[in-house]
């Protein structure tokens, strides 16, 4: 497990990196890009050899007692009946268990895409149960990243566009965060930085037609960690690829959380779970510690 800050787009995966991504980002024009008209949130590399007493860093998410039911056909569903969770910057965590037990429900909540019945879900200092739905969005957009097993690419789109559209949405939010979603030259050089991280840099022009299932959902990570989110949160990420692309895909993860990024995954695949430094099970509606 690693616990340093996130990352910027332009440090990492070196192998992966393509041309003109090794260095600072730079205008149309040549002229660097000012590191205050860069996403945030990008943090300095964490200092080498932390001291024994420094202060831990505090938690992520805090989940107290989170219940979700949904009325349906005239009764109710509760998927989650009572989960605590605390999960700290810089994990890579799975979240196993039965069908129909809740995992994806937890994700939407985690992923401030609704809200809990009763209990309490704090990201940061936010508590996602109360905050206004134009926080929530504004969490989406800046902190929050999102794999889903079936790409959810866009086809009439390059796969340049596709990552494009994460930093549209987030520079539609208005000045304050328009420093990735403002400026043409900028975003394109943090697509192009997002798509070689995942290995794809000669693939900036194809559209998803034109690519394998591990090619597409790197797409689909790339247009996930473009704005620079805290958390991925994936929901089957390999559950539609073969073996050799599951490994290519969670070799990806691996990197991605090494340099900060925690990850929450749900899974159905003991093998994703096993490369995981930390593996939950949702059963009976609670979380418990594999
Ligand atoms: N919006 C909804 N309205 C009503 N019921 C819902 C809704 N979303 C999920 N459910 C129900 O809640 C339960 C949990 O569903 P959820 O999709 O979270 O489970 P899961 O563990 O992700 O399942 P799977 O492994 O099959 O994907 C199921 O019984 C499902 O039918």
């Amino acid at each position: 497990m690693t616990t340093t800050a996130p990352r910027s787009l332009d440090a990492a995966n070196g192998e992966a990196a393509g041309p003109g991504s090794s260095g600072a980002a730079e205008h149309a024009d040549g002229a660097p890009i000012p590191a205050t008209e860069l996403p945030g949130p990008v943090a300095a590399p964490a200092p080498e050899g932390t001291p024994a007493d420094a202060p831990p860093d505090p938690p992520l998410y805090v989940l107290q007692g989170v219940t979700k039911q949904y009325r349906a056909r005239g009764g109710t569903i509760t998927p989650l009946t009572g989960v605590d969770l605390t999960v700290a910057p810089g994990e890579f965590l799975t979240i196993q268990g039965p069908t129909g037990g809740g995992k994806s429900t937890l994700l939407q909540l985690l992923g401030a895409l609704d809200r809990p019945t009763s209990g309490t879900i704090a990201l940061n200092d936010t508590q996602l149960g109360t905050a206004s739905a134009a926080e929530l969005t504004r969490i989406r957009a800046t902190q929050l990243g999102f794999v889903f097993q079936a790409f959810n690419l866009i086809h009439t789109l390059t796969a340049a566009e596709n990552v494009n559209v994460a930093l549209e949405a987030r520079g539609a939010l208005g000045p304050a965060h328009a420093a990735p979603g403002g400026k043409r030259e900028i975003r394109a050089e943090l697509v192009r930085e997002a798509l070689a991280k995942v290995g794809l840099a000669d693939r900036a022009d194809h559209r998803p037609g034109e690519l394998s299932g591990g090619q597409q959902q790197r797409v689909a990570i790339a247009r996930a960690i473009v704005t620079g989110p805290r958390v991925l949160l994936a929901d089957e990420p390999t559950g539609n690829l073969d073996e050799a692309m599951r490994d290519e895909i969670l070799t990806l993860l691996e990197g991605l959380n090494r340099e900060g990024l925690t990850i929450i995954a749900v899974t159905h695949d003991t093998a994703v779970a096993r490369r995981a430094d930390r593996r939950l099970r949702l059963e009976n509606g609670t979380l418990h510690e594999l």
